[in-house]
């Protein structure tokens, strides 16, 4: 919902909000123009009735003097007959130029207030305001939820692309366009009447006037006791006319000034209603305030940068949000579902238990976990359909749920049912479907029935559940959906790289490329070929099918992307290990059937947040992929563990050359079965300030390898964050502790 008040009003009105950004933030000059134009002498230094003196020696026909907020003071005078204004300096007197508003910023100034279309053009400002004031306080919420809490609001952020841009930018920007948005908003209800326009309606004139010799302006009492600087307007009195009298407004209030006893008469101090009405103007057009006007521009500057991140954002969403149909809104849903993935597999899943409690009659609502609302008034049941990732996590859409759940008021009436979707060559198999059925019992839910794990997308035993559940809630539903095994495609291999037999651990560096590739022409059309496979990144999945008939696909981390144009990995050989043996087995020119599958949720972010990478044995693979991409030379150190440096110390060429062309900041090594018997942790506690430090600064953590090595790890960090009131899980949900486990 809040995502939808932010995008909806944005995408609507950014025309309109571009353009009210791009003339507000060149009006924002006006005011540090002016500044810079004028002569503003310290306070005490020059009275009204001296500058006035001075002015009048040099223009005797002088009929007003104005000075606006910027100080700039300008003469109204007459001379032969014709009128004219100049601008003054307010200590001599002298003139220095014609006063002539810029017919540019004039022009501007209409554009901004009303699109050049009078009324109808005002009301369409007015409504943009009001738009641009929504945006930037659902903004705020979104920001302070997507940094992990309001504190956090200024942390620096973890992300890629459009998306961390558009966070930062928005987070420099919205106080000045929360400013302007608000006072933008109120001058407009103003003048259309919504709310009331304050404005004093001045003295009246006074009843008595001495009528005496006037004195000249220089020894009026009442003008000697007014400071220039708190001049609004001196208007004189006509020339000749004993009975006129001077009328003066100051910051303060204004009256008038009897011209032969200088007295000062009728003087009303300007009404607190008022000064805070003019408040309000300088604090939207920044009059006065020069400082305050170019913090204004720059942060309306913002504006369209944020309107073109914005609709990159949307439109990705767009692309990449799973459809659901049917679909009704969390104030409709008598059903819930709410889906955990990371790479889709769940979705399917999910449509069709939404499509079959639908055609029962129920009113279903579908969304990722990330969204759970704030409570489902209407709903009596709920299912979490979710898949773990890392080492027994949460997946990406489901990373924000149990800081939702905790302020999650469930209705008496609501129970609930957990199905979980993992693979049980993990250990900690289906782990945060476990933990989400906890945290929801833990909130006082009951369940509809026990939950059920599935294991690799079974698609009989969701049919089993579904059977279950229908005959639980009284409702016969028959769920059936068996996800499309994925492509696979025939990979060659090129090249490989042994270390680490003298120590035990034969780890090989594989490199693979599309079978058939062949030279000239050939090889042409399978590159042709190779842009019809998913892309892929450094941290996605390679699956490999063992050459057993009926055995599983084996994964390893990538550490190429497909602009590389090979697939490689790093194996070590396990034991025992089927998919392992067969793969160390293999001579360049043998082949292998593979398909790929993305890990979005283990890649490092983009932009100048330093990234800590830590591994241990064939973990290196996917961290290496990262440095080797890093070619805009962010901070990035690398953490790795090994056995021997003389054996196994995979990458140790290529690690060098990145040290020195700057890809890779720092590496630290540790090796178990040398002299020194160290392990990748022990360089950390060794490093834990400058660690610190970093994660300070806003670093990411990337951990691949072992989950011995990454329960290790774990430890250390939360040692190492403890000072800073830190834990591995704060940092994991704002993606800033990412895990490749196996
Ligand atoms: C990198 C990676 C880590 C995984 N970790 C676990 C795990 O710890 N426990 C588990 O039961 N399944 C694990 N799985 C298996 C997924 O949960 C399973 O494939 C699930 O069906 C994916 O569903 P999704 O595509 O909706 O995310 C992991 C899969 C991958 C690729």
């Amino acid at each position: 919902m809040l995502r939808i008040l932010h995008g909806l009003p944005g995408l609507f009105a950014v025309v309109f909000l571009a353009t009210l950004a791009v003339t507000g933030s060149i009006l924002a000059l006006a005011p540090a123009l002016d500044r810079a134009g004028a002569v503003v002498p310290p306070a005490g230094d020059v009275s009204v009735a001296q500058m006035a003196g001075r002015v009048v020696s040099n223009y005797p026909g002088t009929e007003q003097i104005v000075r606006d907020l910027s100080g700039q003071v300008v003469v109204y005078y007459s001379r032969d007959g014709q009128a004219g204004a100049n601008r003054v300096n307010p200590v001599t007197g002298e003139r220095l130029g014609a006063y002539q508003p810029s017919a540019f910023f004039v022009w501007i100034r209409d554009l901004h207030r009303s699109f050049l279309l009078d009324t109808p053009g005002r009301m369409v400002a007015g409504i943009s305001a009001a738009l641009m004031l929504l945006i930037c306080l659902s903004g705020m919420v979104l920001l302070a939820r997507r940094s992990g809490g309001w504190r956090a609001l200024m942390r620096p952020l973890a992300g890629t692309g459009s998306k961390r841009v558009h966070a930062e930018i928005a987070r420099l920007a919205v106080l000045g366009l929360l400013l302007s948005a608000l006072t933008g908003s109120f001058l407009s209800a103003q003048r259309f009447g919504l709310l009331p326009e304050v404005s004093d309606p001045g003295p009246g004139f006074p009843a008595k006037v001495s009528g005496g010799q006037p004195r000249p302006v220089d020894q009026l009492q009442a003008l000697s006791e007014v400071d220039l600087n708190d001049l609004r307007e001196l208007v004189f009195p006509y020339p000749d006319d004993p009975q006129d009298v001077y009328s003066l407004t100051t910051t303060g209030g204004s009256g008038f000034v009897d011209q032969a006893t200088g007295e000062l008469l009728q003087f009303q101090p300007r009404s607190t209603g008022s000064v805070v009405q003019q408040w309000i103007m300088r604090l939207h057009t920044g009059e006065g305030l020069w400082w305050l006007g170019l913090i204004l521009g720059v942060a309306a500057l913002g504006v369209p940068a944020l309107s073109v991140t914005g609709a990159i954002i949307w439109w990705q969403r767009r692309r990449s949000s799973v459809q659901v149909q049917d679909n009704v809104t969390v104030a409709e849903a008598d059903v819930v579902v709410l889906v955990g993935s990371e790479a889709g597999a769940t979705w399917g899943f999910t449509r069709a238990l939404q499509t079959e409690l639908t055609k029962a009659g129920f009113r279903v609502h579908c969304a990722e976990m990330n969204a759970l609302a704030h409570s489902y008034p209407r709903a009596a049941m709920l299912f979490v359909l979710t898949s773990t990732y890392g080492d027994g996590d949460a997946p990406a859409s489901a990373r924000q749920f149990m800081t939702r759940l905790r302020d999650f008021r469930a209705g008496s009436a609501l129970k609930y049912a957990v199905l979980g979707f993992g693979d049980r060559q993990f250990p900690n198999f289906c782990q945060f479907a476990l933990e989400a059925d906890e945290a929801l019992a833990g909130k006082g839910l009951s369940r509809i029935q026990p939950v059920e794990l599935i294991d690799r997308c079974s698609a009989a035993r969701f049919s089993e559940w579904g059977d279950r559940l229908g005959t639980a809630i009284g409702t016969p539903l028959s769920l059936s959906h068996d996800p499309v095994p994925p492509r696979t495609f025939r990979l060659e291999l090129a090249q490989r790289v042994d270390y680490g037999l003298a120590v035990q651990a034969p780890t090989s560096i594989l490199r693979f490329r599309l079978a058939d590739a062949g030279q000239g022409w050939r090889s042409w059309f399978f590159r042709a070929r190779r842009h019809s496979l998913p892309a892929f990144e450094a941290g996605d999945l390679l699956g490999i099918l063992p050459p057993q008939e009926g055995q599983d696909a084996r994964f390893y981390s990538l550490a190429s992307s497909a602009s590389e144009g090979v697939f490689e990995i790093c194996v070590r050989k396990q034991p025992g290990g089927l998919c392992s043996g067969y793969l160390h087995g293999l001579k360049p020119g043998d082949s292998v059937e593979a398909f790929i599958r993305q890990n979005p949720g283990f890649r490092p972010a983009t932009g100048t947040v330093p990234v800590i990478l830590i591994g241990a044995g064939a973990g290196i693979g996917p961290l290496t992929g990262f440095i080797r991409k890093n070619t805009a030379r962010n901070p990035m150190y690398l953490y790795w563990g090994g056995r021997s440096a003389n054996s196994d110390f995979l990458y140790q060429p290529e690690l060098g050359h990145y040290l020195k062309d700057r890809r890779l900041t720092g590496l630290s090594t540790a090796f178990s079965r040398s002299d020194e018997r160290a392990y990748v942790q022990d360089r950390l506690r060794q490093d834990e300030r400058a660690l610190r430090k970093l994660v300070e600064t806003g670093a990411q953590v990337l951990v691949c390898g072992g989950r011995d090595m990454a329960a290790g790890v774990k430890q250390v960090f939360e040692e190492i964050l403890q000072p800073l009131r830190l834990e591995v899980d704060d940092l994991r949900v704002q993606g800033r502790y990412l895990e490749d486990v196996y």
